[in-house]
């Protein structure tokens, strides 16, 4: 069967990488996503697995190998040190990344250790504080595989199962030598996106036009006494709804986040290494940022400025977000067409104007070192969530004459403080996931986080402005409660994951029973990760939970979060299902038949 756009067709049979070695076997090629760029592959022990094309390589030029697979490290290192080996990276920073970020003409194929090291080495690493090395253990994790090679290997080899199944004698290895080697073809044309999500471009123009106006939906329903869904809003004047002055204060916040983002505190971290072979470099002060941002309110407030403008001036400024929001989402599209190809996501290079601008072309826009994507997924939005909050509670005070904001309102605010303030300590655990690893930045996310997130998460304190909730002590105790095992839950199991993939050698983590999949990363199967497949979706449901029950039970409005992070998590697992099993095949099937259930035990 012809595969378009690809190099090898499916029945081919062709030489493959097995991974995490410099070995390769003979495969049946079985198919080609063109979207994700990788081949389906089967070895003859029966694993199939997926391989980049760099990955593969014609049968020609191929012997069987004579030499044991390990090697001694001085020979590898010898090798790796050839000086045709020019990296682009500097000698300090050799512990990892030298496969991605070799130049395209002096491409020869890493060594063993060096892929090792790619897979552990950690997802973002520190490179410097106002010109000081940072040490931390995920440095230490790549240093120490740099110290002691064969050591290290040793460790990992019975960590990952790395060698081949079954049958040592059906496929015979071939090693591929230096003069055989074929030089690989730089990454220049970005991936062609051809299966749409969402219902492809009517789909996202659906979107595109019903969530902004659900949004405001909800804001007026939520102000008004009934706030039922079924009870017909009373509409603001149109007019009244965009205030050049409101405008103003929303590009001033933006303005001043981005002053903050580039103040030259905190340390800067590389986030994982792109297909172009880049390592990006993020600077992390959210902490800093947001110290800041309280001081700065409480001088202001100090001044005399009323915080509850906010809340009397809401819709306006959830207008005036979205309409940053369309003018940030047209930039991106414009400065998207001028950007190198390699630097396109590979889920938004469709060639459909109204699918890409909503799913986002480039992956990663900066300016100069300005990265746009992961400023806004944390700073302007998260942060905007909380003064809404806290300007919610002093309305709160204001409107019903009280002395303190009410216990509902001091648990929603709490709550919500946590949880951000957790997602600014773990700050570069943010640089792993799909998002920013993966997504373009388009209309869907900076309307996700400069407008969904600061005016839909806030909506429970919004609500309880006009409905105010007794809550007598069992229930706060219950709700706190609540709170706490799922954020217990979230914590634990985003942290395991992370430590685990940044060093499945870590001592701490040795109880826990993994499965090792043919990529050579393993997949945890106990502890939380033996509960269900997705704990942390699992503890931030529950947490979303505990954020609705403030808010008591007359109206559903309060549980749209519930609602909102339900849909999402489940189409994400969806997702991440499908991704997983195609990365890991076989073992991801073992992983499901060993936890059975998805997000929640003994239900789904
Ligand atoms: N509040 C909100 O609006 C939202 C919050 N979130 C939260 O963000 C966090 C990150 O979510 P997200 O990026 O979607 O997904 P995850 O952090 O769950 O990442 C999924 C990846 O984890 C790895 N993995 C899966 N199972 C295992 C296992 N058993 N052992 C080891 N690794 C495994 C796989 O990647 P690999 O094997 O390649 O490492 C998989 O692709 C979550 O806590 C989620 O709740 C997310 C969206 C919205
Ligand atoms: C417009 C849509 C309907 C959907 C928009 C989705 C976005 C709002 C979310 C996608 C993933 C997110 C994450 C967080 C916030 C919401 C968005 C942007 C997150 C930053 C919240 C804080 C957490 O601790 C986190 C784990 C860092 C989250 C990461 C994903």
């Amino acid at each position: 069967m012809r595969m378009p756009g690809s190099r090898f067709q499916s029945g081919d049979m062709v030489m493959g990488r097995w991974p995490g070695s410099s070995l390769f076997y003979e495969v049946k090629v079985l198919s080609y996503d063109a979207k994700i760029q990788l081949y389906t592959v089967i070895y003859k022990d029966g694993t199939e697995l997926e391989l980049r094309e760099a990955d593969m390589k014609n049968p020609t030029g191929f012997k069987p190998s004579r030499r044991s697979r390990s090697r001694s490290p001085s020979r590898r290192r010898s090798r790796s040190r050839s000086p045709a080996r020019t990296t682009r990276r500097s000698s300090s920073r050799t512990t990892s990344g030298t496969f991605a970020t070799e130049t395209p003409a002096a491409r020869k194929e890493p060594k063993m250790k060096e892929v090792l090291e790619i897979r552990l080495s950690p997802v973002a690493r520190p490179v410097e504080n106002n010109g000081h090395k940072h040490e931390n253990k995920e440095n230490d994790t790549a240093d120490k595989v740099n110290e002691k090679p064969a050591e290290q290997e040793k460790i990992l080899e019975s960590r990952y199962n790395l060698r081949r199944r079954k049958d040592d004698g059906d496929a015979k290895p071939a090693e591929q030598t230096e003069e055989e080697a074929e030089p690989k073809p730089a990454a220049a044309t970005a991936p062609i996106t051809t299966e749409l999500e969402l219902g492809g471009r009517l789909g996202v123009s659906c979107m595109m036009l019903f969530l902004p106006v659900a949004v405001l939906g909800l804001m007026v329903v939520c102000s008004q006494e009934d706030a039922s869904l079924m009870s017909p809003p009373s509409l603001p004047a149109l007019d009244s709804l965009l205030d050049p002055h409101v405008f103003g204060m929303v590009v001033l916040w933006f303005l001043f986040q981005a002053l903050l983002y580039v103040l030259p505190v905190g340390k800067v971290v590389e986030g994982i290494p792109l297909k172009n072979g880049e390592w990006l470099k993020y600077r992390m002060n959210t902490l800093h940022a947001f110290v800041l941002t309280v001081a700065a309110l409480g001088a202001a407030v100090h001044q005399g400025v009323d915080l509850s403008y906010i809340h009397s001036h809401f819709l306006q400024l959830a207008v005036s977000s979205l309409l940053f929001s369309v003018l940030l989402s047209v930039y991106l599209y414009v400065r998207s067409r001028w950007a190198p190809q390699d630097q396109l996501a590979p889920g938004g290079n469709s060639g459909s104007v109204i699918y890409d601008f909503f799913m986002g072309s480039e992956l990663n826009p900066r300016i100069k070192g300005f990265d746009l994507k992961y400023f806004c997924e944390l700073r302007p939005g998260l942060m905007g969530w909380l003064v809404i909050n806290a300007a919610m509670a002093l309305s709160e005070m204001k409107l019903h004459n009280l002395d303190y904001p009410s216990p509902a309102m001091i648990l929603v605010n709490c709550f919500h403080l946590f949880y951000v303030l957790d997602a600014y300590w773990h700050e570069e655990a943010v640089l792993c996931y799909m998002d920013t690893t993966h997504a373009g930045f388009g209309f869907m996310l900076v309307f996700g986080d400069l407008m969904w997130v600061p005016f839909t998460f806030s909506l429970q304190s919004y609500y309880l402005v006009y409905h105010p909730n007794h809550l007598s002590l069992p229930w706060i105790v219950g709700i706190v409660t609540l709170n706490v095992i799922g954020f217990s839950i979230f914590r634990k199991a985003n942290s395991q994951k992370n430590a685990f993939r940044r060093n499945p050698s870590d001592p701490t983590l040795s109880h826990l029973k993994t499965i090792p999949t043919a990529t050579g990363k393993s997949l945890l199967v106990s502890g939380l990760w033996g509960l269900v497949r997705h704990p942390n979706y699992l503890g931030d449901l529950i947490m979303a939970l505990a954020w609705s029950l403030p808010c008591g039970f007359t109206h559903i409005l309060p549980y749209f979060y519930v609602i909102y992070l339900t849909t999402l998590l489940v189409h994400r697992e969806a997702r991440d299902e499908a991704q997983c099993r195609r990365k890991y095949g076989s073992a991801w099937d073992d992983y499901c038949r060993e936890v059975r259930y998805r997000i929640i035990p003994r239900v789904y």
